[in-house]
């Protein structure tokens, strides 16, 4: 479904200090205010998945305070996302902190109702647990999707005390149930030390590529654009962002944090190559503001969403010029 109506854009800070009232994401209206959007930007307030340090419960709330700098005209992209298409904030799922299945389905549910209204989904976690709902929802609309993945590790892992859904899993639960093309999945930005080589052999085995952090560097991120699109092709896409495949440098405040990532420059440059692919939905997560500085972590995010949003604007923009060239 693709309104015509004009979209309503972000509060205007030529008028309103950009640090004044509630944060949106990049100030825009909330979905109750506009009724629908073509994308709708949601929290996930969700950690009970995490390994190691916790906070990422905290991450949306902290991505819409950074978001507040962003301006409206994106020139890497030369396009204005939030008139070419209505981008709303959807606000957070309410999800139970104390109950991981649960939660899951509820995650699972939410995002069925928005996906149904016609809506792409730009999810701000949250900890990894929460790509695997969000896979599963994007799966019934669209069948097995393509998958990229960045990351400074693979959560191709099986299980964690026993436990089936946690941030190190999802990728390896998605691909049992079906719901990744497995003849597109890559993992961008890994690096840092493994359980053991059978990570390497198990990860290769479910179908993904590896693109590691050192492979960014050495090729650069044009280079390594060009071949991700290749291998996606024109297949339904969907992208996760663990904000922990970016260096410790340009992102402190995350959970599991390894040295030797990608500069947010190279994040930001990848996801710009990515443009013509078919950018069905979308998570940033893993940002846990209690350890972050000068929300260098947030505003990284931030920056990572609204080239997303880019993204997925530009492409419902194009469609519906398509439908009424019909
Ligand atoms: N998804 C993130 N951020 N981390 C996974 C790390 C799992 C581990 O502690 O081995
Ligand atoms: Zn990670
Ligand atoms: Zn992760």
């Amino acid at each position: 479904m693709i309104s015509n109506e004009t979209p309503r854009g972000p509060v205007d800070s030529s008028r309103v200090p950009r640090y004044a009232g509630p944060a949106t994401f990049a100030r825009l209206p909330r979905l109750d205010e506009v009724g629908r959007a073509d994308v709708a930007v949601v929290g996930v307030p969700f950690d009970s998945g995490v390994s190691y340090r916790p906070g990422a419960r905290f991450g949306g709330n902290a991505i819409r305070e950074a978001s507040r700098l962003l301006r409206p005209y994106n020139p890497a992209q030369d396009a204005s996302p939030f008139a070419l298409a209505q981008v709303a904030d959807g606000g957070d799922i309410a999800v139970n902190p104390f109950n991981i299945n649960e939660a899951v389905d509820t995650i699972e549910a939410a995002a069925d109702d928005l996906l149904g209204t016609g809506a792409r989904l730009m999810t701000l976690g949250g900890d990894h647990t929460i790509a695997l709902p969000l896979l599963r929802s994007v799966a019934k609309k669209h069948g097995p999707v393509a998958l990229l993945h960045f990351d400074a590790h693979l959560d191709t892992w099986d299980t964690y005390f026993g436990a089936e859904y946690t941030h190190g899993t999802p990728f390896r639960r998605a691909v049992e149930e079906g719901i990744l093309d497995t003849s597109a999945l890559s993992h961008v930005g890994t690096r840092g030390p493994l359980y053991g080589k059978q990570d390497l052999t198990d990860d290769e085995k479910m179908g993904f590529g590896i693109v590691t952090s050192a492979d960014v560097y050495r090729r650069g991120a044009d280079e390594v654009a060009d071949q991700l699109r290749q291998r996606i092709g024109d297949r339904p896409l969907y992208i996760s962002i663990d904000i922990d495949c970016l260096d410790p440098a340009h992102a402190p405040g995350t959970g599991t944090p390894e040295a030797g990532g990608m500069t947010s420059r190279e994040l930001l440059e990848i996801l710009r190559g990515l443009a013509s692919c078919n950018l069905v939905s979308a998570d940033v997560v893993e940002v846990a503001p209690a350890y972050d500085h000068a929300e260098i972590t947030s505003v990284a995010a931030s920056h990572t969403a609204y080239e997303l949003t880019t993204i997925m604007s530009r492409q419902i923009a194009a469609a519906r010029k398509e439908d009424e060239g019909k």
